[in-house]
């Protein structure tokens, strides 16, 4: 527990990959015995996993119009509106500083927080900088990452970052220490399938073909558990009936760490929270990258637990049923190989994410800040010109 209790505004929006490390921080900041808020938008609040006790501010829809801070500049009426919000809470929690996400509400925020000259952190869960922290990294105090390496940081960025890892879901993290679920010649190869939180349909129309294919003896041990969409499901379970494979099928699975937990391999897109429930509890993965993320930002997160030997990543437009085939029996056939495998997977994780993201953003918290911000204040060069008019005139 810290002495001092002090405020932080957290801002992230849209997807759960934003929200989770938000939801993370949260709990440890408050944990620390500080006081949190969250900003975020209609669609961050609909997000299940939020504390109870974190109090969400609703910004008013927008979106981030063009590639550049003109484009939403021009086009940003919604911005605007959300800055003022962001202000008029500044004024009332007064914040230590403000820790940006990504998301379209991290951007009215963090404009707020840079014209209250509040300290600022953002977080980057891929390893490709996102739209929005692009447009602040030169700008905060403090880059965390994580990933080692993250594409789009200039070399100037660079000299702020911090890698401290994705924070995952408590019970998720609580496997790390649990054994890796016994794997032998003749025991059940539990396989675990997702398309991140939307599904994936490319997943349902490869995977049981893929799996058909395995030569008998891994064939005949196959357990699949696998998430479809809605539209594709009938079609799957009547494909794995078709080729005799038990599988359990769902359009999402809310227990998601007793499924890792008894997974023996993972096969799906890559995105940065699954990396990094992958890594924290060791599951070996065949990853196929989700090909219009942008700027290929899943094939980036795949780079790492990859390299380490830990996945093997393959492009959507080489995932065939026979390729997938291929790499399960490369990795699988030999109890010894998916065992080092999920070993390699586990060195990649970042258990103390949450703390050493927490530990950072703790670093900026100073004496109150409020005398610095006026809602509409003049800019500090505006100010000294006219200071400098005047005592011409003096
Ligand atoms: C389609 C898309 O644009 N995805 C992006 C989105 O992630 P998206 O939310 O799609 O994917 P992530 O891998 O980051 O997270 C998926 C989460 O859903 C959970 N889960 C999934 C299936 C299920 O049945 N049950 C369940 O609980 C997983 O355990 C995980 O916690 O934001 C991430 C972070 O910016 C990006 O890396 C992704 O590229």
């Amino acid at each position: 527990m810290t002495a001092v209790s002090r405020h932080y505004v957290l801002a992230a929006g849209g997807t759960g990959g934003h929200l989770i490390p938000a939801f993370a921080l949260a709990v440890e900041l408050e944990r620390r015995g500080h006081h949190v808020a969250l900003i975020t938008d209609e669609r961050g609040a609909a997000i299940p996993g939020k504390p109870d006790t974190l109090p969400a501010h609703i910004l008013p829809p927008g979106r981030i119009a063009g590639k550049n801070p003109v484009g939403w500049v021009k086009g940003g009426k919604g911005v605007l509106e959300g800055r003022r919000m962001a202000l008029r809470l500044f004024e009332s929690f007064n914040p230590a500083a403000v820790v940006g996400f990504g998301g379209y509400p991290a951007l009215p925020t963090m404009l707020a927080a840079r014209a209250a000259k509040i300290p600022t952190v953002i977080h980057e869960q891929n390893a490709v900088l996102g739209r929005v922290n692009r447009m602040f990294a030169s700008r905060v105090d403090a880059i965390a990452t994580a990933f080692a390496n993250v594409d789009r940081l200039s070399p100037k960025q660079q000299g702020k970052v911090s890698l401290v890892g994705n924070p995952v879901r408590a019970e998720v993290l609580a496997l790390r220490e649990a054994p890796f679920p016994p794997f032998t010649e003749d025991s059940l190869l539990r396989i675990l399938v997702t398309g991140g939180s939307q599904g994936a349909r490319i997943l349902s129309e490869v995977v049981p073909d893929g799996l058909a294919m395995l030569p008998t003896a891994l064939r005949s041990r196959l357990q699949v558990i696998q998430q479809c969409r809605a539209e594709d499901i009938e079609a799957v379970r009547q494909r794995y009936a078709s080729h005799g494979i038990p599988a359990e099928l769902a359009t999402y699975f809310e227990n998601m760490a007793e499924r890792l937990a008894g997974a023996h391999l993972f096969i799906g897109r890559a995105g940065a929270s699954t990396i990094a429930e992958l890594t924290a509890v060791g599951r070996p993965a065949i990853l196929i990258p989700l090909p219009i993320a942008t700027d290929d930002h899943q094939a980036a997160n795949a780079r790492e637990m990859a390299s380490a030997g830990g996945a093997r990543s393959i492009r959507q437009n080489k995932f065939t049923a026979g390729e997938l085939a291929k790499q399960i029996r490369a990795m699988a056939q030999r109890p010894e190989t998916l065992a080092n495998a999920a070993h390699a997977a586990w060195n990649c994780g970042y258990p103390n994410a949450a703390a050493d993201l927490a530990d950072l953003v703790e670093s900026f918290g100073g004496a109150p800040l409020m005398d610095v911000i006026r809602v509409g204040a003049k800019p500090a060069a505006v100010k000294k010109k006219e200071a400098l008019a005047r005592e011409s005139v003096e």
